[in-house]
Order: C-alpha cells, then structure tokens, then sequence
C-alpha cells in the first residue's frame, strides 16, 4: 500500500481570511482520514492556514516558488521563506505555471532540487495539452517532463518526491480521463521510473490524479492500482466535497 496523499490545490482563490475560515471547516472533518491530507494555499494566505493547521494532521504546501534561494528577483516567493512558515511540500511544474507563464523543464527540475536540498517535499506536476493526447503523444510528453524535471534527483531522495499526472484538457474542464487511460499513464510514468532509478522506487512513489477530481469520481480513480491520491482544484475549495475526497474509502 503506497502512502496516499489527497490534495487540494487552492490556486488563486480565497483572501486569507478566507482561506483561514476554509482550513477552520475542513479542519474537524479530515481529522480521522486514514491517507495524508494537504492543503495548497497561494503564498499570501499561506500564514493564517498554517496556524489554523498548525500541529493537526494536515500537511500545509505552497504552490510554487523560485528557482533561487534568495536575491535580487522581484515577485517571487523562496524556499527559505517557506520553511519559516511551517510549509513541507511544494506543487512544482502545475500545468498553469508551465503554459500560462512559460515555466520550463530545467527551471522546473531547478526548483524541485532547491526544495529538496531544503528538506521540502516536492510535487512534480506533469501532463499532456489535448492536441499532445490526440496526436498519440501523451505518454512521451509525460516522460520528458519527468526525465527533464528529475535530472540531478538521486534515488534516495525520490522517497521525497510525489509526481502527479494532471492531463491539461481535464483541469477546470470537467472532462475526468477515464480511470482506465488516467491508471495507463500513471503505469507508463511508472515504468519509466523504474528505468530512472529501481523497481523498488518505481514501486513505492506516490502518483496523484489531477483534473476535475470530485466526490463522485473519486472512489473510481482510487481503485485504479497506479493511483496514488487527488491533486485537486475546484472540488477542494469546499470543506465538504474537500472532506469527501479526503475520506473516500469510507
Ligand atoms: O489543476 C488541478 C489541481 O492542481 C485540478 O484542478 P480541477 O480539480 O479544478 O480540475
């Protein structure tokens, strides 16, 4: 049994009192979950969800950060600022940061070796646009984005590192792949781990379904055996449905 995480990514949503009021909600009701909870709120609200959270079984992550420990660079948000407010994982690579602001593999990959040498966990996002998918592509273009974005990751700290696989057509959209094409992916990335570093790797790393994830797909996608947990965006944004994901096996 891997060690499943459900997962809500926040995006740009929620002020944070909000967002604090979201944590307080969600808080009472993911306290008996039996797999890893985490919940991903943008940078700004980051310090009112981590001390709602602060000492429950909810992990707090960030969504994103520099490439850089810390310097002359505008805007952006470092790793060492994290760690200072109690944040363990970071989502690296979301589709949105890869196609909205142009974010590529080698900054990618910079970013998911700064957050391990900082002892973060890093969330690599990967995933095919649909003309990738409807061109017989989806496979290759997830495994560039993970050979690109785990150069330089050595085997022992790929106990660390969690791939989710959120194919671009299906986020926001409410098009779910199907739990046997999202399970065959998650089988080919895999794979292709275990050419990367070990079988025993390739066996133990958590991979998380993101796109359009909710309470009534979620017991289907988690039966697939290649599924590991949910990186999920619309569906988390309420305490209940977040709840429901959350406690799905019950
Ligand atoms: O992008 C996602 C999570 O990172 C998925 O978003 P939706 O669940 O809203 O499709």
């Amino acid at each position: 049994m891997r060690n499943y995480l459900i997962a809500g990514n926040w995006k740009m949503n929620k002020t944070p009192s909000e967002a604090a009021a979201l944590a307080k909600e969600i808080l009472p009701l993911v306290k008996d979950a039996d797999y890893r909870v985490m919940v991903a709120p943008s940078f700004v609200c980051i310090p009112a969800v981590a001390s709602v959270l602060k000492g429950s079984n909810v992990i707090v992550a960030a969504q994103n950060m520099a490439g850089t420990e810390s310097g002359a660079f505008t805007g952006e948000t470092s790793v060492l600022m994290l760690k200072d407010l109690g944040v363990e994982m970071v989502i690296l690579g979301h589709s949105e940061r890869r196609h909205i602001y142009g974010e590529t593999n080698e900054q990618i990959n910079e970013k998911v070796k700064l957050a391990l040498s900082h002892g973060l966990s890093p969330v690599l996002c990967i995933g095919e646009l649909l003309e990738e998918r409807e061109a017989g592509k989806a496979e290759s273009v997830c495994f560039e984005q993970l050979e690109k974005g785990l150069v330089g990751v050595s085997e022992s700290d790929m106990d660390r590192v969690i791939i989710a696989y959120e194919p671009v057509w299906a986020i926001g959209t409410g098009k779910t792949a199907t739990p046997e094409d999202a399970d065959a992916i998650h089988a080919a990335c895999r794979k292709k781990i275990a050419s990367l570093y070990s079988s025993s790797v390739a066996e133990k790393v958590v991979i998380q379904y993101g796109g359009s994830m909710n309470p009534s797909n979620v017991k289907t996608l988690m039966a697939m055996e290649n599924i590991d947990g949910g990186l999920i965006g619309g569906a988390s944004l309420k305490a209940d449905s977040f709840a429901e994901l959350a406690n799905f096996n019950k």
